[in-house]
């Protein structure tokens, strides 16, 4: 009888390369098999050591430490503790460092110290270290982890002969036990610090800012601090370009009035076109402020580092940070946000993403938003240099993430039960945004944005108009009132007048799922044509509507868009993205209840205490 094989498991954080050098040091001697009972690939080969000593080689799933997040993480760790069913407790470890991840990647290589198992350690990917500015000296590394380091490029085959020869000498001594520091996170910090000879400036300024940036405590209060001076700055700055465009497009409605005869054309073009469309228009600069923001911190580094920070908070309510990216561009439009979807592989995260992706506050809401905070939120200072308008909106914003929080985490315990994958981003160097990019994806929102205004939000507002306009009024009688919009209106107001809304929502309501600023132009043509004197068309648009709504009203108003899946589009990329009808009428029911459920408290709180 012979004796087994001593057994080698090549360990590692995620990406390390392990795959690479179990390559290249098995070459095409493979086997891949499966563990028994979970769906977790076995992949082993055959190596000779210099002494034509053969050993049995096993490339191990990726894993950030022994405390397993997931069933390839607890393979792993089962086969590492001698745990695994259909696995020998290994005699050897070849433990894999990104040497560019350096202080990350040592967490583990800490931990995995405890098992008392002669190991080696290949650091690997020098090659994208130098390129970085990072040199590292594998001798004082290995003189703090007191195990032998080799330096290695395992897709180019570097290194690799250094490291059998290593694993030769190491197989059959036994590891001297090492006391567990305290803080495995502080330990590999200090280690990669003392191993680092040299370091380009931006990596050294990325680590400190990261310090902070990243900080468990810290971290979150600067990120909110930071979305928190985006939403100030949304009003602060917009105030006077806004000005300027809404005294130009008054202007041209003034000069159209006084040039064409009353009549339906004139109507058509000035309440219609110019009163409608227009009103949503103005809200260009807020668009680009926001977007300003959120390209350029992009373009720094930071997003990537938001995400990292939200993960944790994500995988609480059952989703991964991959979620992270398609969520995010859902601030832009639920529509490419869903799309983005695709890059999750988990299905039953996927699902959960696109069902809450229509409750990150797209930029179509910010026309409505914008208009109600105008008109019902006085301009003034909380504290200085902190405005109320700009807190309502972040709160709106809020209002949105932690909605779909909770969604996805009540959709992960009923109809997307399963478990979530882990996901570990790549953080990149912060750098200054390059201008070009900014102004670039810039001009393309304006782009978009301005078509939309003159497309889907033209024609809805068109069609509104003329169902508006007619049949008309007789004497006594409101145009609202008795036009075809009017009695569509009046059929909904039953329907959602116990959440507070009057007939100008209900009115809203309906064109407004073509597309969410309708609702502003569908409000400004419906006055626009209802005005009954010179005095009234003075007045704006949110002077208007603060003289005739109620505050729980305009309250409630906000809270519904917060939910509503008022979007056709994105129902329509629903269904496309899941094959069918069952998920996007899921979706639609889900957020209609929702949307009224936080309307109706909205109101009824704001009229029991008195607002
Ligand atoms: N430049 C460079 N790239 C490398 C090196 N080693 C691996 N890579 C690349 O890094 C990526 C990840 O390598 P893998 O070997 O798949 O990593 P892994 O540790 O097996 O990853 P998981 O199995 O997902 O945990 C691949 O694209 C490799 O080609 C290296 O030394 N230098
Ligand atoms: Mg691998």
């Amino acid at each position: 009888m012979t004796l087994p094989v001593p057994l080698v498991a090549v360990v590692g954080n995620p990406n390390a390369g392990k795959s690479a050098l179990f390559n290249a040091l098995t070459g095409a001697r493979q086997k891949v098999g499966n563990y028994p009972g979970v769906t977790v690939e076995r992949k082993s080969g055959k190596l000779l050591l210099g002494d034509g000593r053969p050993v049995e080689l096993v490339d191990l799933p990726g894993a950030y430490g022994l405390d397993p997040s997931s069933p390839d993480e607890a393979v792993t760790r089962d086969v590492l503790t001698g745990a695994q069913l259909g696995e020998r407790k290994p005699d050897a470890l070849i433990v894999v460092l990104d040497a560019s991840n350096l202080d990350n990647h040592l967490r583990f290589t800490l931990e995995l110290r405890s098992l008392d198992l002669p190991m080696v350690v290949a650091l690997n990917m020098v090659d994208m270290a130098a390129r970085d500015g990072l040199v590292i000296d594998p001798a004082a590394l290995s003189a703090e982890l007191g195990v032998p380091v080799i330096e290695t490029v395992a897709v180019r085959r570097r290194g690799i002969e250094a490291l059998r020869e290593a694993l030769g000498a190491r197989l059959g001594t036994t590891a001297t036990p090492v006391p567990q520091p305290e803080s495995l996170a502080r330990e590999a910090r200090r280690i990669a610090a003392a191993a680092v000879l040299s370091e380009a400036p931006v990596r050294r300024w990325t680590h400190r800012l990261d310090r902070w940036l990243l900080h468990p405590l810290v971290g979150p209060l600067i990120l909110a601090l930071v979305m928190f001076t985006m939403f100030q700055a949304v009003f602060a700055w917009s105030e006077t370009p806004v000005g300027w465009l809404e005294s130009g497009i008054g202007a041209l409605g003034a000069a159209i009035t006084e040039r064409l005869p009353d009549g339906v054309l004139r109507s058509l073009l000035v309440d219609g076109i110019i009163g409608g469309v227009g009103a949503v228009i103005v809200f260009l600069p807020q668009i680009l402020i926001l977007f300003l923001f959120i390209l350029a911190l992009e373009g720094t580094g930071y997003m990537v580092r938001a995400a990292f920070l939200m993960d944790r908070l994500m995988s609480r309510a059952g989703l991964s940070g991959r979620s992270f990216i398609p969520l995010l561009s859902s601030f832009a439009c639920a529509v490419p946000g869903i799309m983005a979807t695709r890059t999750i592989d988990n299905e039953k995260d996927r699902l959960t993403t696109i069902l809450v992706a229509p409750l990150m506050t797209c930029s179509a809401r910010l026309p409505v938003y914008t208009l109600v905070i105008a008109a019902f939120i006085p301009n003034r200072q909380v504290v200085p240099g902190v405005g109320l308008q700009g807190l309502v909106m972040f709160a709106l914003y809020l209002a949105g993430i932690v909605g779909a929080l909770g969604a996805a985490l009540m959709l992960r315990r009923t109809v997307a039960r399963g478990a979530s994958s882990f996901f570990m981003m790549e953080l990149p160097k912060y750098q200054l945004p390059a201008l070009k990019d900014v102004a670039l994806g810039l001009w393309q929102r304006a782009v978009i944005f301005l078509k939309r205004a003159g497309g889907i939000i033209l024609v809805t507002t068109v069609v509104l108009w003329a169902l508006a306009s007619f049949p008309k009024a007789g004497p006594g009688e409101q145009q609202s009132e008795v036009s075809i919009a009017g009695r569509i209106a009046s059929g909904i107001e039953v329907v959602v007048r116990p959440i507070g809304f009057n007939h100008d929502i209900a009115l809203a309501l309906l064109p407004s799922m073509a597309a969410r600023e309708v609702a502003v132009s569908a409000i400004a043509t419906v006055y626009a044509i209802d005005q009954a004197d010179e005095a009234q068309a003075q007045q704006s648009l949110a002077e208007r509507l603060g003289k005739n709504w109620p505050l729980p009203t305009a309250l409630a108003f906000l809270a519904w868009f917060v939910f509503a899946p008022q979007c056709v589009s994105t129902i329509a990329v629903t269904r496309r993205e899941t094959n069918g009808w069952k998920w996007p009428a899921f979706m639609v029911g889900y957020l209609f209840a929702l949307a009224y459920i936080a309307a109706g408290a909205t109101y009824w709180t704001a009229v029991a205490l008195g607002l």
